[in-house]
C-alpha cells in the first residue's frame, strides 16, 4: 500500500513537472507516466505536425522531470497547414436500421471525406478479424512480391500494440522527421513506417484509446511516403481504435482478408468483410494461410458464397513462411493476391492514380 502512495506520488512530481516545462514553452499536451520496475517513462501527446525541435523538447522534458525517456506524439497537422475541407454531407443511414456503433457509416459533417497520402497511387488494406493468423506474413509478403514487379512499394505496420515490421525488417535508426512529415525506413526495396520503429515496444503496451488513434492517426496522415505505386497498410487484428482511425482517414482501394480455415474463422472473415463494405473499400478476396494442418484447406463454401469472396492464395503452414528476417527476392509467392492489386493499377506509366479512383 505504502509502496503504491509512493509510486503515485513519484508520478504524480513527473507529470508536474513536465506540464510545468510545457506551460514554460506555450505547449499544451496529454502527458501519461509509466513506472515500471523503477523505471520512469512518459509520453505527450501535442497537437501539431512533428517538428525538427521535437528530439530536442523530448531532452529537456526528460532532463527537466528526471524521467529516464520522454517520447513525444504528434496528433494533428498544426498552425499554418491548411485544413481539410469538410465532407459534403453525412452519407444516408445503412440500410436496415441496424445499429453503429463505431460509426463507420455515417461520419460527422466535420470530418473530412478520406483520401490516399499525396503520391501514393494505391492502398490496400491486408485486414483479419483476429490475431496471429499471418496477417503481418502476407501484408509483408505481397509488398515484396509487387516490388519484384518493379512497382514502388510502401508497408504501413498500424499496429501500434504489437508492430511486426522491426521484426519482419529490421532498421538500425529510429524514424526522422523532415519538414513535419514523418521519413519512412527503407529497406528490401521497400519503404517502411511502424510505430517499432519510433519507440521503445514496451511503452505503446500501455496506450489505451485516445494514444492509440492519436499515434494511428500520425503515421496515416503525417507520413512522407514520396512517390508509390502501392501502399499496403498491415491493420491491426480486429476493429480497434487504430482501424477506425484509417478507415475515417486513409481512402482504401481494395481489403485483403487473411483467415486460418479454423471453422471458428467464420464468425472473423464475416466481421472483416462487413467493416470494409460498410466503408466502401471493396474486399477483393481471402487469403487462406496455415493450410494443410488438421483444420484442412479450406473455408466453409457456404460462408464464401454468402459474402460472394473468392480464396486468392492458399500458404502452407510451412517454416519458410515464418522465416525472419524477409529479404527481397525471396517472397512467399502469392500469385491471386498479387494480380488483383496490380489489376487496381492499370497503366503503371501513365495512370496519375485519380483517374480510377
Ligand atoms: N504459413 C505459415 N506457416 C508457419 N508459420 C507462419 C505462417 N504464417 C505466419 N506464421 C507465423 O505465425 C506467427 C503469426 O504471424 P503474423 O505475425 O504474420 O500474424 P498476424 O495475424 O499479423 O499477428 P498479429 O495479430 O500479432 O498482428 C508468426 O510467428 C509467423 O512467422
Amino acid at each position: 500500500m505504502m509502496r503504491r502512495f509512493k509510486e503515485a506520488a513519484r508520478k504524480g512530481r513527473a507529470e508536474a513537472q513536465i506540464r510545468r516545462i510545457l506551460d514554460e514553452k506555450g505547449l499544451a499536451g496529454d502527458v501519461g507516466i509509466r513506472l515500471l520496475e523503477d523505471r520512469m517513462t512518459a509520453t505527450v501527446v501535442l497537437k501539431g505536425a512533428p517538428d525538427q525541435g521535437d528530439e530536442a523538447l523530448e531532452k529537456a522534458l526528460a532532463q527537466g522531470s528526471g524521467i529516464e525517456r520522454v517520447t513525444l506524439v504528434r496528433t494533428e497537422h498544426g498552425g499554418a497547414a491548411p485544413s481539410p475541407a469538410p465532407a459534403p454531407q453525412a452519407p444516408p443511414a445503412p440500410k436496415g436500421g441496424h445499429s453503429d456503433p463505431l460509426q463507420l457509416g455515417t461520419k460527422p459533417a466535420q470530418r473530412p471525406e478520406p483520401t490516399r497520402p499525396e503520391g501514393v497511387r494505391r492502398v490496400v488494406a491486408v485486414a483479419s478479424g483476429k490475431g496471429g493468423v499471418g496477417k503481418s506474413t502476407v501484408a509483408a509478403n505481397l509488398a515484396l512480391g509487387l516490388a519484384s514487379q518493379g512497382l514502388k512499394v510502401g508497408l504501413l505496420d498500424l499496429d501500434i500494440h504489437g508492430p511486426s515490421l522491426p521484426v519482419l525488417f529490421p532498421v538500425a535508426e529510429k524514424l526522422k522527421s523532415e519538414d513535419g512529415k514523418i521519413i519512412p525506413a527503407e529497406a528490401e526495396g521497400l519503404k517502411l513506417v511502424s510505430l517499432g520503429y519510433m519507440v521503445d515496444e514496451r511503452q505503446a503496451v500501455a496506450w489505451r484509446g485516445p494514444m492509440v488513434m492519436n499515434a494511428a492517426r500520425q503515421l496515416i496522415d503525417d507520413t512522407g511516403w514520396g512517390e508509390l505505386d502501392v501502399l499496403v497498410v498491415d491493420t491491426p487484428p480486429g476493429t480497434g481504435d487504430a482501424h477506425l482511425s484509417l478507415v475515417q482517414r486513409m481512402k482504401l482501394d481494395a481489403a485483403l482478408l487473411v483467415a486460418t480455415p479454423s471453422p471458428l474463422a467464420t464468425a472473423d472473415v464475416r466481421r472483416g468483410a462487413q467493416l470494409f463494405e460498410r466503408v466502401g473499400a471493396p474486399v477483393v478476396g481471402i487469403v487462406l494461410n496455415m493450410t494443410g494442418g488438421p483444420l484442412g484447406d479450406d473455408l466453409e463454401p457456404a460462408l464464401l458464397d454468402d459474402l460472394d469472396l473468392d480464396i486468392l492464395d492458399r500458404l502452407p503452414m510451412a517454416l519458410d513462411t515464418a522465416r525472419t528476417p524477409l529479404r527481397s527476392g525471396q517472397a512467399v509467392p502469392l500469385p491471386g493476391a498479387t494480380e488483383k492489386v496490380t489489376s487496381l493499377l492499370g497503366d503503371v506509366a501513365g495512370d496519375s492514380g485519380e483517374a480510377a479512383g
